[in-house]
């Protein structure tokens, strides 16, 4: 069918709903809206489906989360009984209809004979990956859109392991999902019933209890000042208790949270983009810093695995710690305190990916702890701690990337905000008893390791005429390479389509140079953007971010160049 096919169907079929179809009548006069609602189903990628909430084979709705969900019934019924009784773990954010599409997804497992576990209510994504664990589900799905703006939803799927499904997984859903063929095929039962016969659990309390109690084991030092001033913003998000609840349990006294970020807002009303990793979202927190003198401001992202943080400098002015540093303070604060009390062990290992800095690798080193690079995206992080229970080659220690994710210890299997925002708290409130802020303390780091710097420049490049500029600059870069930039000259290129080191296959070329800079260049994987990484190391600051300065220029001319 092509997609005025497929929209007629959607109008005439008895099997959609009235709103759906009202929703439909309205754009019945633009081809265009029609064309990107139709012309495609919503793809279930590696991590599942995202996209905007409507009607449409190309958007979120109850009837594409249907679909998806009888495609991972489907996959689960092909490994039997037990797994089905294992069932799947399922929760859900502050965004529109993400608590219509859980009841979804629990219907349809339930109408295929799948144990269904749901949260009570909204929680951080980092906890459904605890529950799978804790809980031995076969599978997880959590309803988010993560850090995306307020028109999106989506639907990650997580395996037994407690970490978003890789590409075996994902292709095996996908081509089940590709055999139910029509609509009507799809198995639904009423909520009410699926409770009734047992097949759908509400969890809740008991496992935030299990959780937190863990995650206070998690803590490095003792030996802090409690008193430390922060504000914390959840941006309207499900941080809210859950970090709350952590800090007070930890001890922290003076925890300040956002007021009008404080309650869900499926609008993001006071933030538009709910991403921690742009300062901007930080605007209320200063307000409210300023005002209670905090020393630190830490933010969630609405599903709460996303955490970063600003540092009251000299001045009384909030500077931002981008990922990178947060990353390098984190695995400094937690080998250096473990290695103090002899408890780093032996086959420790950090993992990060190809795109993160290098900081945190020369200060692991010092630790006599390996550092292994994965490709971006935190399944492939937490993949390397799933391999690890099996091989027993490496003890996980904590996984980063520098677009702000962190996790710590191996209970969680994802990236996580709760963790993070206790570890980052606790950090800022050791150095404070020492009499230093983070930002002194990353000086420190540069000092004593070298500065290391970076910047990341991300290119959006919308529709189709994007997607076709973003082959073409890879193309360029990839047949012609720069060779020379100011004094660095390049020793090696590495072409992540070819790579030979077991990481599958990937659209990513690295640069490096003779000094230890490099670059690296790749399209976004989650949005119409490509990135430029640029990470230079000098003897000193001015040094380093010249470098940076001079990598920029010939990167973004060689870009402008292409049209
Ligand atoms: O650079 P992108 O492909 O857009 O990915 C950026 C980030 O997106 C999500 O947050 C993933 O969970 C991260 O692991 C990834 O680093």
């Amino acid at each position: 069918m092509d997609f005025l096919e497929k929209y007629n169907y959607w109008i005439n079929s008895e099997y959609f709903d009235e709103e759906t179809k009202k929703e439909l009548e309205s754009i019945k006069d633009d081809k265009g809206e029609i064309e990107d609602r139709f012309h495609k189903d919503l793809t279930f990628g590696t991590a599942g489906l995202r996209g905007k909430i409507g009607a449409g084979t190309n958007r979120m709705n109850r009837y594409t989360v249907s679909l998806a969900t009888q495609g991972l019934a489907n996959t689960i019924k092909k490994r039997g009984k037990e797994a089905m009784e294992r069932g799947v773990a399922i929760a859900y954010d502050v965004r529109h209809f993400s608590k219509e599409f859980s009841k979804i997804a629990a219907r349809v497992l339930a109408a295929n004979g799948i144990k269904v576990y749901l949260f009570d209510d909204i929680r951080p994504t980092p906890l459904l990956s605890y529950t799978i664990r804790e809980l031995n589900t076969i599978s997880g799905i959590v309803i988010t859109a993560s850090h995306n703006p307020k028109d999106y939803n989506g639907y990650k799927v997580y395996w037994e392991e407690g970490s978003q499904i890789l590409d075996d997984v994902a292709v095996e859903i996908l081509n089940n999902i590709n055999d139910i063929g029509d609509f009507s095929n799809i198995n639904i039962i009423d909520f009410e019933e699926g409770i009734g016969r047992g097949l759908i659990q509400y969890i809740g309390k008991e496992i935030d209890d299990k959780y937190v109690e863990e995650i206070k084991g998690l803590r490095i030092s003792d030996d802090i000042d409690r008193g430390i001033r922060i504000v914390y913003t959840p941006l309207n998000g499900t941080g809210n208790e859950l970090v709350r609840r952590v800090l007070r349990e930890r001890g922290f006294t003076q925890v300040y949270v956002v007021k009008e970020q404080e309650k869900p807002d499926p609008d993001f009303t006071t933030v538009g983009y709910p991403n921690p990793e742009d300062v901007k979202a930080f605007e209320y927190a200063k307000n409210y810093g300023k005002e209670k003198d905090a020393d630190i401001l830490i933010a969630t992202d609405p599903d709460c695995d996303r955490v970063a943080c600003m540092v009251k400098n000299h001045e009384g002015e909030y500077v931002f710690l981008n990922g990178n540093q947060t990353g390098a303070l984190l695995v400094d604060y937690i080998l250096s305190n473990r290695a103090e009390k002899g408890d780093v062990p032996g086959n420790g290992a950090i993992v990060k990916s190809i795109v993160t800095g290098d900081l945190s690798k020369t200060i692991a080193e010092d630790y006599n702890i390996t550092t292994i690079e994965t490709l971006t995206g935190f399944k492939h992080i937490c993949g390397k701690a799933n391999e690890f229970d099996r091989t027993k080659e490496h003890t996980f220690i904590f996984g980063y990337e520098e677009s702000i994710g962190y996790v710590y210890s191996t209970i969680v299997r994802d990236k996580d905000g709760v963790i993070s925002s206790m570890l980052i708290a606790e950090m800022a409130a050791y150095y404070k008893k020492k009499g230093i802020t983070l930002l002194e303390r990353v000086e420190e780091l540069y000092e004593k390791y070298g500065y290391y710097l970076d910047k990341l420049i991300s290119l959006v490049l919308e529709g189709v005429e994007g997607q076709e500029r973003i082959k073409r600059i890879m193309n360029s870069f990839r047949s012609f390479p720069i060779t020379t930039i100011e004094d660095m000259k390049l020793i090696k290129t590495i072409d992540y389509l070819k790579d030979q080191t077991g990481n599958p296959k990937s659209d990513v070329l690295k640069y490096l140079f003779d000094d230890g800079s490099w670059y690296a260049i790749r399209p976004s994987g989650t949005e119409p953007k490509i990135k430029i990484y640029i990470y230079s190391k000098g003897k000193n600051r001015e040094l380093a971010e010249h470098k940076i300065k001079c990598i920029e220029k010939a990167t973004i001319e060689r870009i402008e160049s292409i049209k």
